[in-house]
């Protein structure tokens, strides 16, 4: 598993407001979109593409190769959708699947309530969408979910995430071919398994609503 911490005064910035309890749902969801654009740039520096062939208004000979990504992109429910439009608007011509987790609050476990995803994924390349990396129970799963489907290369881009889940993944994948994209490893998890100092809880923060 390899980990990028993007490091780029536009992210901190974005960032710093986003984490501010007193920005609301409206500019969360527009900074979010923003910052998954400026990490989706990163995080797709090796994204496999189509050749395509076009004609220039200049060239009278077809010929001019071009490349056409073709990732799958896996937003997850609720608060991955936060970050679903950057990502489209960077990448038009990736395919777009849906898994729904949510973790209990209690007992810190992952129920998996929906998936919308092709049935074999193999060969493909994922990048899931999630904005916050706590203890790793969600992506953990999601990433399973996705190898045993046939995936064979997954890159999480994420906002936030706490050192315990970043090890708690790497121990779990080992050297499987997963990579993790962020804007920032924050200090640790508190009691509550929310990320300290984080932003609170994003899917809340997106949309308003208590889960
Ligand atoms: O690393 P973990 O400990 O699994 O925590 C991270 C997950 O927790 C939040 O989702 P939540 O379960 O609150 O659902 P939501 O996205 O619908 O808010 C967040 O959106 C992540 O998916
Ligand atoms: O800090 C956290 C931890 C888990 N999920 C969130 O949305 N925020
Ligand atoms: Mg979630």
């Amino acid at each position: 598993m390899r980990t990028l911490v993007v490091d780029h005064p536009l992210v901190a910035h974005k960032l710093t407001v986003l984490r501010d309890k007193n920005t609301p749902s409206p500019v969360f969801r527009q900074l979010a979109e923003e910052l998954v654009t400026l990490l989706a740039y990163e995080a797709t520096r090796e994204v496999r593409t189509e050749p395509v062939t076009i004609e220039t208004p200049i060239t009278a000979t077809v010929g001019t190769a071009f490349t056409k990504p073709t990732p799958l992109v896996v937003p997850i429910l609720r608060a991955g959708l936060g970050m679903l439009e950057g990502m489209v608007k960077l990448v038009p011509t990736a395919e777009v699947g849906f898994l729904g987790m949510a973790r209990d609050e209690e007992t810190l476990d992952i129920v998996t309530y929906a998936e919308r995803l092709p049935e074999d994924l193999t060969g493909r390349q994922v990048f899931v969408l999630d904005p916050m990396l706590a203890t790793g129970g969600t992506l953990s799963e999601a990433i399973k979910f996705l190898f045993r489907r046939g995936a064979s290369d997954v890159t999480c881009i994420c906002l936030l995430a706490a050192p315990e889940g970043l090890a708690r993944l790497e121990a779990g994948l080992g050297d499987a071919n997963v990579k993790i994209v962020l804007a920032s490893i924050d200090e640790r998890l508190n009691e509550k398994a929310y990320i300290v100092p984080g932003l609170g809880d994003a899917g809340d923060r997106l949309y308003g609503l208590a889960k």
